[in-house]
């Protein structure tokens, strides 16, 4: 099976994503949170604002209610005792529109709801009385009143607010109303709408009925709001803030205070889109102001992960089967934290032991275990690279003579000793680059670099010698055939020259053995 080692995750790869992520994640959550406080602070803000607004404005009204209620007062005071005296009327109501200009038109009205005089005049001049009983509020009411809006004999939408008239003795004579004309130019435009916001902010008054008596949309003016949380908290005479809805589906954050004297509610509100506004835009600017140091993090966590994962990169690397000089490799990885260290050590450690015991496999692969010269295998591969380097050599191919006997006269652990003992005297000829070889069970191959037939045969003749003064634990001498060949160089192979030396050891026995011939 193969190994795609390759196409696994990276731990480059790994490290990056993990700090990338939680880098990007934590970003997020503190931005996020952030936004979330600055857009409560903002909605908070602009809620406070609004009913701070409300509730100055709601003064204003008062104010203006009040003060015209007590001009009214006053007139009506004046009127005690006038009230079939017609010049006096006029003049008294003329003054009171002119004078004090918070009124669209002041009117007195007779107990039978008569307008007995008018400023301007011309509802006095045609008679007019009032008979509707929303406009008969002032005139059933016999007290100080702010009228519901209603629409006037004269065909004008309007509040009025009115105070009534009594004769000295305490009888209702009538009253004097100033009307606020809802759909024309008034003292409420004056008062309230003289705030010209671009953002979308704009304040409206509700009477108690919910009903717009000022909204900056004229059209909007006589409307009944639709329930809200606003609206109906101060209709019922409270102030505060809250979030709303408004009539178009828009998000407001309202502020809302009641004219107490007057039964309205003002209301001020500003859309969430535009109090938030400046919150996207500071968000996107602390992005930005930010981005350089956020890439710069990035760029050391990219950096991180490479430092980090290198040195485990290049081991698995030089483990793998497609690096041919994994050694090399391993000992110029830096590895500069404890495990990469450990690891790199621990594979520097088993790729040696490994090599020694491949090193130990191919010796035991070359050698005779009992002698511990080459086996045939070994001796090829020396011949191999004599015959490589064209180097010369002379053999000495040397058989134990009559080895069958001693075998079955003292045994095979004899025949051992013996065998032993001969390899022994092998390994004591002093001759420079020398290969010994067991070739088979009692034959033996000596190779002599750089060597004539001649100095074999002298070698040959000394380990003669040596063998006959060895002593053995067998009562008979024991005596080798040796047959003596020589390489001089590529015109012949290296094994034709081993057949030649088997010739030559085949005379040696055929002449007698103990004895060495030379080819
Ligand atoms: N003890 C022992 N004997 C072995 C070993 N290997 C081979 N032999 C024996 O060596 C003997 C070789 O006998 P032969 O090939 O007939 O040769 P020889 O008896 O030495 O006679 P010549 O070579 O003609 O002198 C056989 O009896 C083998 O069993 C070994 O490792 N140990």
């Amino acid at each position: 099976m193969q190994h795609h080692w390759y196409k696994k995750i990276k731990l480059r790869s790994l490290i990056l994503s993990l700090g990338v992520l939680s880098i990007l994640l934590t970003l997020a959550s503190s931005y996020l949170a952030a936004y979330k406080v600055q857009r409560q602070l903002l909605i908070e803000n602009t809620l406070e604002s609004n009913r701070v607004y409300s509730a100055k404005l709601a003064n204003v009204a008062a104010t203006f209610v009040k003060t015209s209620l007590g001009h009214l007062g006053y007139s009506a005071s004046m009127l005690t005792n006038n009230m079939d005296n017609r010049q006096r009327l006029t003049a008294e109501v003329e003054r009171l529109h002119k004078q004090s200009g918070q009124f669209n038109s002041v009117v007195v009205v007779d107990k039978e709801g008569r307008i007995i005089a008018s400023s301007p005049a011309v509802f006095a001049e045609n008679n007019l009385t009032v008979s509707t009983p929303s406009a008969s509020q002032s005139l059933n009411a016999k007290r100080p009143l702010v009228t519901d809006p209603f629409l006037s004999p004269a065909g004008n939408y309007l509040v009025s607010l009115s105070q009534p008239i009594f004769s000295e003795a305490g009888d209702y004579l009538g009253y004097i109303s100033g009307s606020i004309y809802l759909e024309k130019q008034n003292i409420l435009n004056f008062l309230l709408g003289s705030h010209d916001y671009k953002d979308g902010s704009y304040l409206y008054v509700v009477d108690r009925n919910r009903t717009i008596i000022y909204h900056p949309e004229a059209s909007r003016v006589g409307e009944l709001v639709s329930i809200n949380d606003a609206v109906n908290t101060v209709t019922q005479g409270t102030h505060g803030a809250t979030p709303i809805v408004n009539s178009k589906g828009i998000d407001m954050l309202a502020g809302f205070a009641p004219v107490e004297l007057a039964g309205w509610g003002i209301v001020a509100q500003r859309p969430l889109t535009a109090t938030l506004a400046p919150l996207n835009s500071h968000m996107k600017q602390v992005i930005l102001q930010n981005s350089p140091l956020i890439l710069l993090i990035l760029l050391g966590v990219w950096l991180a992960s490479t430092l980090i994962s290198r040195p485990l990169w290049h081991l698995a690397k030089s483990t793998s089967p497609q690096d041919p000089t994994p050694r090399q490799h391993i000992n110029v990885i830096r590895a500069w934290y404890f495990e990469a260290a450990q690891l790199k050590s621990a594979i520097i450690k088993s790729t040696e032991l490994l090599n020694q015991r491949i090193q130990e496999l191919y010796n035991d692969s070359q050698t005779d275990p009992m002698t511990g010269l080459l086996n045939r295998r070994g001796m090829q591969h020396v011949l191999e690279q004599y015959e490589l380097n064209e180097t010369p050599f002379a053999v000495m191919m040397c058989d134990l003579d009559h080895f069958k006997v001693i075998n079955d006269t003292y045994g095979h652990d004899i025949g051992d000793q013996v065998i032993i003992t001969f390899a022994a005297l092998l390994k004591q000829l002093d001759v420079a680059g020398i290969t010994l070889c067991r070739s088979g069970g009692e034959e033996f191959i000596v190779l002599i670099p750089h060597s004539t037939k001649a100095e074999a045969c002298t070698h040959a003749q000394s380990l003669h010698a040596h063998l006959a003064q060895t002593s053995l634990p067998l009562n008979a001498p024991v005596t080798v055939s040796i047959g003596v060949a020589e390489w001089t160089g590529p015109t012949d192979t290296v094994h034709s020259v081993l057949k030649v030396a088997d010739q030559a050891l085949y005379k040696a026995k055929e002449q007698g053995r103990n004895t060495t011939v030379s080819a």
